[in-house]
């Protein structure tokens, strides 16, 4: 039976489990007129663990920002505002920068992520559209997205409705040729909206709100959604069509999905040959969902009678597009967000999910990174912590040239599958794998991706205990598989590296070695010893740290039975010097030993 016996030598009290980074950026939440922030209910999970050189981080504003979000920003870190840098400008400008923050008017390109040499830690669009952020390169760099995706969407869809309404009753036009000295009365007669069929293509938080002014109207509304679920939709009383159903029975169609590889073009020859004859189209959206040249030719066939368009294929448009000349087109240059109240609201979201990310949490926001709920987060931070520290443990017992390549990890919990969320823990393993080992920095965002490119298989199990699910885990276990360790010890009876850790009192511990328990707090170093059970070994080794002068913070003895093999855990303020490792490594009972930092 394997029996453990544990002793604290010196304590050395812990800073508490936090899950912010270990730099220390001031709140930026302490002004009275920002406690109502403060209390909202964010969502919160470890990003970053670097500590920043500069105590201020800084956050370069690359396009107009409201004054709100800037005075925010500013309480905060360095602000640089720099508009209409070249693609040149912003990538020299952009290893000076922990932050950046654009609108639809920067493209955050793969070059600019690889100039920022690793500083760049989040960008913020200060909009909802991320088509012109290189997504997969911000993740390979580590680089959390975020976006403001709520502050905008009246803006937008009145913009959506101002169009609509403008079309029909040419006011672009009329008012051009009124200014131009004509009084065309006959020339500019409109179509009514009451009774029309409008399709909304993209039902989600735009679409649906230019479907209720809509209706409003006294419009019949459609939409298409692949993805919107269709009790919301019933309760605005819109009904739900295919793609080709929406386009072909609409008098009047609004374009408000976004652009991906499977919207590009979507609005093409073949989708305006199915439209009624004399359709109307609204584009607030983005310019790409439809093919420009396409739609040319459909005004000029007469199937689309007239079109309104706030956004372009390329931004601004060529001054000889023949689109944006046409006489049944209305243009605005993709004005759908610039009201003061959307600006100021998309500048604040922006800045708070910014100054969270560089502090080491996270707004709801994220684009390129799971997130977690701040309730589940508290529950589950020192089961973060457990878990990059266990991984840290477990890559240092591998003996060199094994080539870490398949690691199970099992959480052992009384919780079912949909009550533990571990794609956090599981990041914070990976990264405690991968770091100790390579220069590349992990965090949540990129975990996943370096593991799959460094060839790490990681396969997670679920422990289902009985009993109640009160606590999220029981204990996590770490396991790397066909490798030798530097510390036969940690090898299972299976044949694995294994370590598994508790959380007791919100704090690490690591409870199993191989096939050892032990109960040792996961802080500072650690010394393990495998040695024959006796009496004198603890303060064998106690005497040679103390002549060196080093503070042992705890110990832990595990043993299979008395005056058997037993391992030993002493945890070191710091790391001996290679004298007194070798002098413990001399004590006759000792067998093999090993020095871990975590
Ligand atoms: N012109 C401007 O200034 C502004 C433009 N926008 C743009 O409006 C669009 C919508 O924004 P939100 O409503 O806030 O986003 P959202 O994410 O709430 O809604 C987008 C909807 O499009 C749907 N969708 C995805 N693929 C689709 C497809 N193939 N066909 C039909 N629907 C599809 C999604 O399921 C989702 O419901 C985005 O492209 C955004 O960039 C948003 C704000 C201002
Ligand atoms: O939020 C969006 O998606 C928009 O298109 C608004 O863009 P803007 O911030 O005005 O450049």
């Amino acid at each position: 039976m394997v029996t453990t016996s544990s002793l604290n030598l010196v304590f050395t009290p812990t800073k508490p489990t936090s899950l912010s980074w270990k730099h220390s950026f001031p709140s930026p939440f302490t002004t009275a007129n920002c406690t109502r922030r403060q209390n909202r209910k964010a969502y919160r999970f470890v990003v970053f663990a670097t500590v920043l050189a500069d105590p201020k981080p800084t956050v370069l504003v690359a396009e107009k920002l409201g004054k709100a979000g800037l005075e925010l920003l500013k309480t905060f870190a360095n602000v640089d505002c720099s508009y209409n840098l070249s693609p040149e400008e912003l990538c020299t400008k952009i290893s000076l920068c922990d932050a950046l923050i654009v609108r639809s008017g920067t493209k955050v390109t793969r070059e600019v992520f690889e100039r920022s040499g690793g500083r760049l830690k989040v960008v913020g669009r200060a909009g909802v559209g991320i088509d012109n952020v290189d997504l997969s390169a911000a993740t390979e760099h580590g680089c959390l997205v975020v976006n403001a995706p709520t502050a905008n969407t009246i803006a937008a869809a009145e913009h959506g409705i101002a169009l609509l309404t403008a079309m029909a009753r040419n006011i672009a036009q009329a008012d051009a040729s009124i200014k131009a000295g004509k009084w065309q009365r006959s020339k500019y007669i409109g179509v009514s909206l009451v009774g029309k069929t409008l399709a909304v293509i993209g039902f989600g938080k735009v679409g649906s709100e230019v479907a209720r002014r809509a209706k409003g109207l006294g419009m019949h509304v459609i939409a298409h959604d692949p993805y919107a679920p269709a009790d919301r939709a019933r309760a605005i009383g819109v009904d739900l069509l295919t793609f080709e159903e929406a386009i072909s029975i609409a008098d009047f169609i609004s374009l408000h999905m976004p652009l991906t590889p499977a919207t590009s073009k979507i609005f093409n020859d073949q989708a305006f040959s199915r439209m009624k004859k004399g359709v109307r189209i609204v584009n607030v959206a983005r310019g790409g969902v439809i093919d420009e040249e396409a739609l040319v030719r459909a005004l000029d066939s007469g199937i689309v009678a007239q079109a309104a368009l706030d956004v372009f294929t390329e931004e601004p448009p060529p001054k000889d597009s023949r689109l944006v000349l046409h006489e049944n087109v209305t243009v605005t240059p993709h004005l759908g967000a610039s009201t003061t109240e959307a600006q100021e609201g998309v500048a604040i979201e922006v800045a708070e999910a910014v100054i969270g990310a560089l502090r080491g949490e996270l707004a709801a926001t994220a684009v390129n990174a799971p997130m977690v709920p701040a309730e589940v987060l508290t529950e589950l931070a020192p089961f973060v912590t457990l878990s990059e520290k266990l991984g840290r443990l477990a890559v240092q017992l591998v003996a060199g040239g094994s080539g870490v390549q398949s690691v199970k990890v099992t959480y052992a919990s009384a919780r079912g599958p949909d009550d533990l969320d571990t794609r956090l823990l599981r990041a914070m393993i990976t990264k405690g794998l991968i770091e100790p080992i390579t220069s590349v920095f992990i965090n949540l965002v990129n975990a996943d991706f370096t593991a799959k490119q460094r060839g790490l298989r990681i396969t997670e199990e679920r422990f289902l205990l009985d009993g109640s699910p009160e606590n999220p885990l029981e204990f996590i276990q770490v396991q790397i598989a066909n490798v030798e360790s530097k510390f036969a010890t940690a090898i299972s009876d299976s044949g694995e590296i294994k370590v598994e850790g508790r959380v007791k009192d919100r704090k690490p511990h690591l409870t199993k070695v191989g096939s050892f328990s032990v109960d040792v707090s996961m802080e500072g170093s650690l010394i393990l010893c495998r040695q024959v059970d006796q009496p004198g070994m603890i303060g064998s080794v106690g005497n040679i740290l103390g002549e060196e002068n080093i503070n042992v913070s705890f110990m832990s003895v595990g043993r299979i039975a008395p005056r058997k093999q037993a391992v030993m855990i002493i945890g070191v303020d710091k790391e001996p010097n290679k004298e007194a490792l070798k002098k413990i490594g001399e004590i006759p009972a000792i067998e093999e030993f090993v020095f871990l930092k975590l």
